[in-house]
């Protein structure tokens, strides 16, 4: 049975869909950009989630993400286990359902009900860029038992990499930033490909593929073949975010409710496949920005902390409350890099 807590009201009147197609546009029709900054501030501010269209990835380049999750899940379990994810410094490769914790839900005890396996930015020996220990090598599945699939992960990969920067662009606008803000600080970023399998569990909150959590870092998009991810609204409802064709659910991480003094929000959401009999997928894209991009609290404007001005030198302590109420943090300067591997709790010097 479904806690009392959980709504069924569809998720899609809470969250709103915004068309990202102006940005690329040109000539630029300036008055439809600056609807769409002033949505994506909304969205920020009360949701923390907004379904984006008008991205540049295309209905058959969608589906054949999730064509890629389901190829991968369906190898048989040997050649899963062939590709663990504790044989990778990086923990990139598979992690079994046995081992399904999400890394930023809290401890309870539990177990999330799922299968991932993780990609992330290769780097080759003598990059000459700065090191960062969140690059480096990939577990692919062997090209015989899965032929093309490297390829076309890398593919999209890089798609997701460009609807991740479109989404950066208008963060930047519903910000006040130059437009530029956050892709300059993204041209070698920390982002990752997690691809899922979630059984049905046909049960209520009890059952979980994923637990509650806030992501930890910047930007998060998803692509799902079926309902799943449910969202926690200011008032502790949830709210069921079905997949609307076209779109990706984004949301805001933890790093992106601190760069804007928590007023831009990093909301709570969980995973439950309330189906009896089938199994969902997702494709999850994690974007971060580069290991070193410096984070520097930007309030956004009418916060009642500035006009969407920088505030890096802030001397306020670590603090991540909720956004709004009290008007906004400053934080001290640090940098995306350090600051995920912390959330992580993991270490670098
Ligand atoms: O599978 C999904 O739709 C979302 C999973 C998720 O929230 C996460 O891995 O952080
Ligand atoms: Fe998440």
């Amino acid at each position: 049975m479904a806690s009392p807590a959980a709504s069924h009201q569809p998720g899609h009147m809470a969250i709103p869909l915004i068309d990202l197609s102006p940005l690329p546009q040109s000539p630029p029709d300036a008055e439809a950009v600056q609807r769409l900054a002033a949505e994506v501030d909304r969205a920020c501010r009360q949701v923390g989630f907004l379904y984006v269209s008008g991205h540049g990835v295309s209905e058959e380049e969608m589906q054949g993400l999730v064509g890629l999750t389901r190829r991968l899940f369906d190898l048989p379990q040997a050649a899963k286990d062939g590709l663990d994810a504790s044989k990778s410094a990086l923990a990139r490769g598979y992690n079994s359902q046995e081992l399904g914790k999400h890394s930023c839900t809290p401890e309870d005890g539990r177990q999330d009900v799922k299968e991932s396996f993780t990609l992330g930015v290769e780097r080759a020996a003598g990059d000459p860029r700065p090191p960062s220990p969140m690059h480096g090598p990939n577990q692919w599945p062997p090209e015989a038992l899965l032929p093309g699939w490297r390829a076309e992960a890398e593919a999209a990969f890089s798609r997701l990499l460009g609807v991740a920067r479109l989404m950066m662009r208008a963060l930047a606008l519903a910000l006040r930033q130059p437009e530029a803000f956050f892709t300059d600080k993204c041209n070698d970023p920390v982002a990752q490909l997690v691809l899922f399998r979630y059984p049905p569990t046909g049960g209520g909150d009890a059952e979980r593929g994923c637990g509650a959590h806030t992501d930890c870092g910047f930007l998060t998009f998803v692509c799902q073949d079926a309902p799943g991810i449910e969202v926690q609204l200011a008032d502790g409802s949830w709210f069921a975010a079905p997949s609307l064709p076209g779109t990706f659910l984004v949301n805001l991480g933890d790093l992106a409710q601190r760069w804007t003094g928590d007023v831009y929000r990093s909301t709570m959401h969980r995973v439950v496949n309330r189906s009896s009999s089938e199994t969902r997928h997702s494709a999850v894209f994690f974007c971060n920005c580069n290991f070193d991009a410096l984070v520097e609290t930007i309030v956004p404007a009418g916060s009642g902390g500035g006009t969407g001005g920088c505030a890096g030198n802030g001397s306020g302590d670590d603090r991540n409350t909720e956004g709004g109420a009290g008007g906004p943090h400053m934080y001290p300067p640090v940098t995306a890099g350090k600051y995920i591997l912390e959330k992580l709790g993991l270490m670098w010097d």
